[in-house]
């Protein structure tokens, strides 16, 4: 099972500039997540300082008794291997093919012998749907493919925690639904914890168990998915309907005389509401089922009452709905 990730306190400034600040939060084992936010926010600041590759001015990461940002170099290193993480462009070795590229964590930071190596790598590739693909270059292949070359290497290593940076970034609307189930299998199969960053509403309705937002160096909101997807902040809905009204501009954030007209002339956040609410992804056949899902389920009950009342909603519907579907369709709902 994957391993639960405790963020406290986080803080993170380059020179004068605080990035965000005080973020709390905690990634639950072997769930999906998801942190949205406007571009510039600071999301891959945050991923990055999750492993240790960047330190924040204050607080803790707590990930199997190490603190990521501030223990000794050797256990952070230590540490750090539980992790798989997708960069966002791939970050893949121009000059190696497929199989060179996702062997090469095994190559760097194990003894394992070939036989071996071929045997993870092909299997990992499998996963991702790139069998055959293996003596390619990364420049012979189209993004979408990159993508899950990158995947199937941040996977080699057997991660309890798997980190995704934008993983839609540049692929169209198909690619990205096949990703979205991509990501759904792979949590059922390796029941590891994930967080993924992205901007895409699609990924972002349908992908996760738990969801935040970051905005003007804050975390608006952290916990599962239906408290965001029915959550007021005009920021939350904002996002979510993809609207230019509210209070995310261009330069990422309005200035208070904009929006101020904006109430005064309607066309302001209240009123446009939002994306109704889709049923999360399932795996797809022949997967096994999330383990997930039924320790997600005893957590958000022992929550509920602290919950806003549209998410305490949504949660009650849902859960009843898969009650009913679970007794006529094997694996959840039809
Ligand atoms: N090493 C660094 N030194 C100085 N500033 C940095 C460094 N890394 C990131 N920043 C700054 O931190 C801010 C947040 O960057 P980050 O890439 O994390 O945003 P993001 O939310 O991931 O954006 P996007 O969605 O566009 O990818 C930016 O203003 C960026 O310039």
């Amino acid at each position: 099972m994957g391993i639960e990730v405790v963020v406290e306190g986080l803080t993170k400034s380059f020179g004068r500039q605080t990035i965000w600040q005080d973020v709390s939060l905690t990634l639950p084992a072997g769930e999906v997540s998801v942190l949205l936010g406007p571009s510039g926010t600071g999301k891959t600041v945050f991923l990055k300082s999750l492993i240790g590759l960047l330190k924040p001015d204050r607080g803790r990461v707590i990930v199997d008794g190490v603190d990521m940002a501030n223990s000794p170099e050797r256990d952070i290193y230590e540490t750090r291997k539980l992790f798989g993480m997708m960069f966002q462009d791939g970050a893949l070795f121009g000059s190696m093919n497929l199989f060179d590229n996702v062997a090469f964590p095994l190559r760097e930071h194990t003894k394992k012998k070939e036989g071996e190596i071929r045997r993870i790598v092909m299997e990992r590739l499998d996963m991702v749907g790139l069998v055959g693909a293996e003596g390619k270059l990364p420049g012979e292949i189209s993004g979408g493919m990159r993508k899950r070359a990158g995947l199937a290497r941040a996977l080699v290593l057997d991660p309890q925690i798997i980190l995704c940076d934008e993983p839609d970034s540049g692929l169209d609307p198909v690619r990205t639904a096949y990703l979205s189930q991509d990501l759904i299998n792979l949590n059922a199969q390796l029941d590891a914890t994930m967080l993924i960053v992205t901007h895409n509403l699609d990924i972002a309705s349908t992908v996760p168990d738990n969801m935040g937002m970051l905005f003007r160096r804050n975390l608006v909101t952290f916990g599962p998915r239906e408290v965001l997807l029915t959550s007021d902040e005009p920021v939350v809905s904002q996002f979510l309907a993809a609207r230019r009204a509210g209070p995310i501009g261009m330069s990422e954030e309005k200035d208070e005389a904009t929006m101020e007209r904006e109430l005064r002339e309607g066309t302001g956040p209240e009123g446009f509401g939002t994306r109704p609410i889709v049923p999360q992804l399932e795996p797809s056949p022949g997967m096994p089922p999330r383990q997930a899902v039924r320790r997600r389920t005893l957590r958000v009950l022992r929550m509920l009452d602290q919950l806003p009342p549209a998410a305490r909603q949504e949660i009650e519907a849902s859960l009843l709905g898969a009650r009913t579907s679970a007794q006529g369709t094997p694996g959840g709902r039809p």
